[in-house]
């Protein structure tokens, strides 16, 4: 079957919305701004919504007689002996307008001219042509005759407006804007337009008082950025919640004031560009929109490019009737715009529901220093004095599910879906959440559920992502977080870390910590984006596996403050050094020494020649060989000339040594045999060389061997003396050990 075009339909409805427009305009001219009615008249509003549905209906039940219409008025009270008086003011006006001459584009078989008289009870009928219900199938019409009744006695902004509705979905749209100016660049200049939409055919602005010869405007809903967005909104706080509205613009950071105007003529403004975005949240007393106030506005902003939801992002529902049923508000954009506006309303309404809850709790302290104590108490020991609170105050429930979602760990596929359904059901949980750790290796991938959870986010500044489905990794592209902290790793090194890195421009800490695998050959491409020195403008500590995070393809002197390498070779490390050696700070290495590597480069100082690290405060190395080297180690290489100045600053050294290689070093060091000799040598050199020192800890354990490591310290004493060795041991969970590579 081919598409309608609905040839026939739009031409009908564009004569009936403009014979409506005048006869609404001349209702205005005679009896509101005339002041001919009095107090105890009916209002002229109630006048021109009767004969102007009267003109209309008498057009559509002449045209397509089997559609019914869906109206907002019914000819009811005018039947009665006391509607007598206001039934010969409509019937007058009604005939009036039918009668006067044809226009172009117009047939007298429409019921219209001077040859096509209409009695009163005619044109009554016409009036109750509006009683139908509405429905999920089939066709019918919706007709508001004049849309903001409020604008349209203020001489501003109304609208007559009709649609026709298929099987549920707006399919033609005509929208009467009398007082709309032809051009929002002249708000002063000439007034009346007639906006048209017909599904497939895009969306129009015609000449109010010659719509079918006059050329038509093709109209499309132009992109738009924060700066050049604003918001269209009601002029009646009672038909629109402005303060959330407010709310949303912050969350956007929108700067231009909303525009405010009654009626559909909103809907013209967005189809045209005089306004990015429509927003209409319920005020909360339960009123139910009605489809006739946003049928044809569907259909023209759908037809112009944008989309139009309800404020949770659901599509507007014209199957349940005379209203839009459960939709929640209504929100019209650019397609640019509408997801960002959308997210914008989930956050400000989580923020609602949290300060909602507040008020009702027997606390009457502000909301912010409820949550401070709460945070204060989310750590693992007192976790479950806040569940308790919560379970004999549920009033406190929301500040204390702030103050625990806003760090959450996961470690399996349970307990990650498990977090993500409760941030879903519950979206002032996810706004609370600043630290996410999500740690599975192996199991069921857990994508869906991040997949739902991940876009409320809205508040993470950190996460670690450790998952071997390296198809997760995408869905921090479309994230709406701007993270300080991400740590990466998993089995599978996924291909988009890269774009992952250009979407995040406010991370100051990044880590990159994949599995690094025999069997496949690293993609130097990968990397290719790291290099570039723009997309990374706050970062400051770098953590990575070096064979899966090809340091020697940096060529950037990111100003890196704390560096960790693990995997390292010689050639990486002189690299990072003279890369980033100016603003290092701290520097953790786990380095490979292999076979090729000189003796000397034994002694982790040795790494420093030809650099300068004028910043360095802390340098941690920990050994790993990959064959046992053989060291035959002298006194003169030991420390490098001119230490003192490569690293002015350096106060700790922590040297995890290999303990084999100290086992061979008594023996083979000076011809002396006490273990550890040439440890004190190295230390007590060290001391000499650099003055800042503070303390050399050395551990000739394998890191990995047990949790506790045990080692020599040599602090300088306040006389400035070298004491120790004495002994030390060092536990694993010091985030420096924790870095070593899986055995
Ligand atoms: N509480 C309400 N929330 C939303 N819309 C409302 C509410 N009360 C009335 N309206 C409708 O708002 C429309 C005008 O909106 P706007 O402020 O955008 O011009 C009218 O159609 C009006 O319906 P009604 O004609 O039944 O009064
Ligand atoms: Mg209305």
């Amino acid at each position: 079957m081919s598409t309608p075009t609905y040839a026939a339909e739009k031409q009908v409805a564009i004569a009936a919305v403009r014979r409506a427009c005048v006869l609404t305009a001349s209702v205005f001219n005679k009896l509101v701004k005339q002041e001919t009615m009095t107090k105890e008249d009916a209002s002229p509003v109630t006048v021109g919504d009767y004969a102007a549905q009267a003109v209309v209906n008498t057009i559509l039940g002449r045209t397509f007689p089997k559609d019914p219409v869906v109206g907002e008025e019914d000819a009811a009270d005018l039947r009665q002996e006391s509607g007598k008086t206001l039934r010969e003011r409509i019937v007058q006006l009604a005939s009036e307008t039918l009668a006067a001459p044809l226009a172009e584009g117009e047939k007298e078989e429409w019921g219209l001219g001077p040859n096509q008289a209409q009695t009163s009870e005619q044109l009554l009928d016409a009036i109750d042509r509006g009683n139908y219900e509405g429905g999920r199938t089939g066709r019918f019409w919706t007709l508001d005759p004049i849309d903001g009744t409020k604008g349209f006695l203020r001489g501003e902004q109304y609208a007559v407006c009709l649609a026709l509705v298929v099987d549920s979905r707006p399919e033609l749209g005509v929208i009467g804007c009398p007082n709309l100016p032809v051009s929002a660049a002249d708000p002063a200049g000439p007034r009346g337009c007639i906006f048209v939409a017909v599904r497939g055919q895009g969306a129009y602005q015609l000449a109010l008082d010659s719509p079918f010869s006059a050329p038509a405007t093709r109209l499309t809903i132009p992109p738009s950025t924060s700066e050049t967005l604003n918001f269209l909104e009601s002029v009646e706080k009672a038909h629109a919640k402005l303060s959330f509205n407010e709310r949303v613009g912050q969350v956007l950071g929108i700067t231009r004031a909303p525009t405010r105007m009654d009626s559909q003529a909103k809907y013209c403004a967005l189809a045209r560009g005089d306004g990015g975005a429509y927003l209409r949240m319920p005020t909360g007393v339960g009123y139910k929109e009605k489809i006739w106030d946003h049928a044809a506005g569907l259909i023209l902003v759908e037809e112009a490019g944008g989309v139009i939801t309800d404020g949770r992002g659901e599509p507007l529902d014209f199957g349940l009737g005379r209203t839009l049923g459960e939709n929640f508000g209504v929100v019209a954009a650019g397609k640019d715009v509408h997801e960002r506006v959308i997210a914008a309303i989930k956050q400000a309404k989580a923020e609602e529901d949290v300060a909602a809850q507040a008020n009702g709790s027997i606390f009457k302290l502000p909301p912010e220093l409820v949550r401070m104590i709460f945070e204060h108490f989310a750590d693992e020991q007192h976790q479950f004095w806040l569940v308790w609170i919560s379970t004999i105050c549920k009033a406190l429930m929301p500040e204390v599910e702030a103050a625990l979602y806003r760090t959450v760990a996961v470690s399996s596929c349970k307990n990650a879906t498990r977090l993500c359904r409760a941030l879903v059901k519950r979206p002032y949980r996810a706004l609370a959440v600043r630290s996410l750790v999500v740690y599975i290796t192996g199991g069921a991938s857990i994508k869906q559920p991040l997949k739902s959870a991940l876009p409320l986010l809205t508040s993470l500044k950190r996460l670690e992502l450790t998952v071997d489905d390296p198809s997760i990794f995408p869905l921090l592209l479309d994230a709406p977080f701007r993270l300080r902290t991400l740590l990466t790793g998993g089995y599978y090194y996924p291909d988009c870390v890269e774009d992952i890195l250009a979407s995040q421009p406010s991370l100051q800490r990044f880590s990159l910590m994949f599995t690094p695998r025999r069997e496949e050959p690293l993609d130097l491409e990968h990397a290719r984006t790291i290099l570039r020195p723009d997309i990374l403008p706050n970062l400051r500590s770098l953590t990575g596996w070096v064979a899966r995070f090809p340091l020697t393809l940096i060529k950037h002197p990111y100003p890196i403050v704390h560096l960790a390498l693990v995997g390292a070779t010689r050639r990486d490390i002189t690299h990072a050094i003279s890369l980033f050696g100016n603003t290092l700070v701290t520097l953790i290495l786990i380095r490979l020494i292999d076979e090729q590597s000189p003796p000397e480069c034994y002694w982790p100082t040795y790494m420093f020649r030809h650099a300068h690290l004028p910043k360095l405060e802390y340098f941690m190395v920990a050994d790993r060989y990959d064959e046992h080297a053989d060291l035959p180690l002298e006194r003169e290489t030991m420390v490098i000339p001119g230490l003192r100045e490569i690293c002015p600053a350096l106060k700790t050294i922590v040297w995890g040594a290999d303990g084999t290689v100290i086992d061979d070093l008594q023996w083979d060091f000076d011809g002396m045999t006490s273990r550890g000799w040439a440890m004190t040598v190295y230390a007590r050199m060290l001391f000499d060389a650099i003055p800042a020192l503070e303390r050399v800890s050395i551990y000739d354990d394998e890191v990995a061997a047990s949790r506790e490591v045990m080692g020599e310290v040599f602090t300088r004493a306040e006389d400035r003396t070298v004491k120790g060795p004495e002994s030390a041991s060092i536990s694993l969970d010091e985030d420096m050990w924790t870095l070593r590579p899986e055995t």
